[in-house]
């Protein structure tokens, strides 16, 4: 069979970067005790082509290359999301806005269910039993402080309702702690911990598969908040207008793409708990106290490819040059907040989380023509906002709301900053709140002065009283606002000659 396209197998969408002239193939040997990290770190801030390390010390029987920076910018300033749009074969010159789109053009149409095929390229070699041994993969460590080797940050998270059919995909941590266990993150309120609540109730352990190398369209929409009871891929099938080909796992019922590179399955014990962590997170923080005690993952069997699997990572921390944890979860918790504003009848054009403010902050685009219809006002309609996105799932990672008008590039933070700055009255024109659930990830909730799991989140209105009902009273002044189109033509005419 032809190989499928990038957004639809993993190694085809590594051939494609390759292509693009944005991966590093490496060959010198790199060591996964923090080296493969530190370049990948270096790489998201510089925003370097990805880096694929052929030779990882103490890789052996075909595990396993890793691949770093699969989510982060593209290397080409020409095209900043070519790296990210590929996820979801878009051309290489698509926005942030089309990304966005894209992943929200199968809302309201019917999901396509996956198709299980005999066997696939994940099934080329089989580990079992004492064949199983966690502690000699090469699984890096992220970060000096980790508590941990992370083997699971850009895989998928498979697991099944225990009564209902509903398959959630999604990406959850997780770090190795003996031969034939890990330990992971699994956080209220994410549909893996409502389904191992379920578990929890049925007295049974949860069985899991984790799907490394995975489709990148598919790790778009495990990235995704999509609402409660959707089976991520039956959403992807309906993106892509075909349905995904997944394979049974060897030791449960989960299905898994057939064309993953790497796939660790077995059961999360409901019972036994082990430290998890520190880790450093999508904050930029690696707290040291960061005692928690998260569920064991026991694994049953690894199945992977032939031809050297590769393990993609996320080294999340600063967005200084931003990683999976921004480019991911921000955007695409953007755009279910987008759809949730919109499918409420408010006048929204879209939302994104800029970089800048790691991703805690959301712009709110306004159309303010349509605002002037619903004749109301900042606190109304504030109050009205924080009242959907805060109290939703979809806006759980989110503490700010800056509303905005339609004359600001939400994707620009130059825009948003100055909307911010400039209309945003302290002390009248933000709206708090509480007494909703927060993020508790978030440093000043964690580690803040108040109470950790609730509050914390605002909406600051950044429109002017009279933009609520009329046509702005001002000209902005900037090339762009200030000046009629023919001094403007004149002047990019000239502009060469004018040697500036
Ligand atoms: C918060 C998370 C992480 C962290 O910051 O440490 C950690 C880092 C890594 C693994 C790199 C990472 C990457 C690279 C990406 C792209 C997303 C996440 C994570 N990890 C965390 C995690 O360990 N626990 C968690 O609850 N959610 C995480 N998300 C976000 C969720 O995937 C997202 O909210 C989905 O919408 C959830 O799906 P549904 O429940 O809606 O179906
Ligand atoms: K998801
Ligand atoms: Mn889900």
């Amino acid at each position: 069979t032809s190989t499928p396209p990038p957004h639809l197998d993993f190694r085809a969408f590594v051939d494609a970067l390759r292509s693009d002239d944005d991966l590093a193939d490496i060959n010198a040997e790199v060591d996964p005790n923090l080296e493969v990290a530190a370049v990948t770190r270096r790489a998201y801030e510089l925003q370097s082509k990805a880096p694929l390390f052929h030779n990882i010390k103490g890789a052996h029987d075909g595990l396993f290359r890793i691949l770093g920076a699969s989510g982060g910018l593209s290397s080409d300033p020409q095209f900043p999301y070519r790296r990210l749009v590929r996820h979801v074969g878009l051309s290489p010159n698509a926005s942030l806005g089309d990304f966005i789109d894209k992943m929200l053009s199968a809302k309201g149409k019917p999901g396509i269910p996956p198709v299980h095929v005999e066997t696939g390229p994940c099934k080329e070699n089989k580990l079992f039993g004492n064949d199983i041994d966690l502690t000699k993969l090469p699984a890096p460590l992220l970060n000096k402080a980790d508590g941990g080797n992370y083997i699971q940050t850009m895989g998928i998270n498979i697991v099944q309702h225990p009564t209902k059919a509903w398959v959630n995909w999604s990406i959850a941590r997780a770090m190795v702690l003996d031969k034939t266990r890990m330990v992971g993150l699994i956080m209220k309120p994410q549909h893996i911990a409502r389904i191992y609540a379920q578990w929890m109730e049925s007295g049974k352990d949860m069985p899991f598969a984790i799907a490394l190398g995975a489709p990148p369209i598919a790790v778009m929409a495990s990235s995704m908040p999509l609402p409660e009871g959707v089976t991520e891929s039956e959403y992807v099938g309906a993106l892509c207008g075909e349905p995904l080909e997944l394979v049974k796992c060897e030791t449960n019922d989960l299905y898994v793409p057939a064309r993953s590179e790497i796939v660790i399955e077995g059961t999360v014990s409901i019972t036994e708990r082990a430290k998890e962590g520190p880790f450093g997170e999508m904050h930029g923080y690696s707290f040291l106290d960061e005692e928690l005690m998260e569920p064991i993952y026991n694994v049953a069997a690894i199945t992977y490819r032939s031809g050297n699997a590769i393990l993609p990572i996320s080294v999340p921390g600063r967005a200084t040059g931003p990683d999976e944890t921004h480019t991911l979860i921000g955007t695409l918790a953007s755009a279910e907040i987008r759809q949730l504003l919109q499918e409420n009848g408010l006048p929204v054009l879209n939302v994104f989380t800029p970089y800048e403010t790691q991703v805690i902050w959301a712009a709110v685009q306004v159309d303010r023509k349509k605002l002037w219809e619903l004749e109301t006002n900042a606190e109304e309609f504030c109050r009205k906002i924080g009242q959907l996105v805060f109290r939703r799932k979809c806006g759980m990672q989110i503490h700010r709301l800056l509303i905005v008008g339609d004359d600001i590039d939400p994707f620009n933070f130059k825009d948003v900053i100055w909307s911010y700055a400039s209309r945003c009255r302290p002390g009248m024109d933000e709206y708090h709140f509480e007494d909703v659930a927060a993020y508790p990830l978030v440093p000043y909730m964690s580690h803040g002065p108040g109470a950790k799991l609730t509050g914390g989140k605002v909406v600051a209105n950044c429109l002017l009283p009279h933009e609520y009902k009329q046509e702005q009273m001002w000209v902005t002044c900037d090339f762009e606002n200030g000046y009629p189109e023919e001094i403007k033509e004149r002047v990019l005419r000239r502009w060469s000659d004018f040697g500036l």
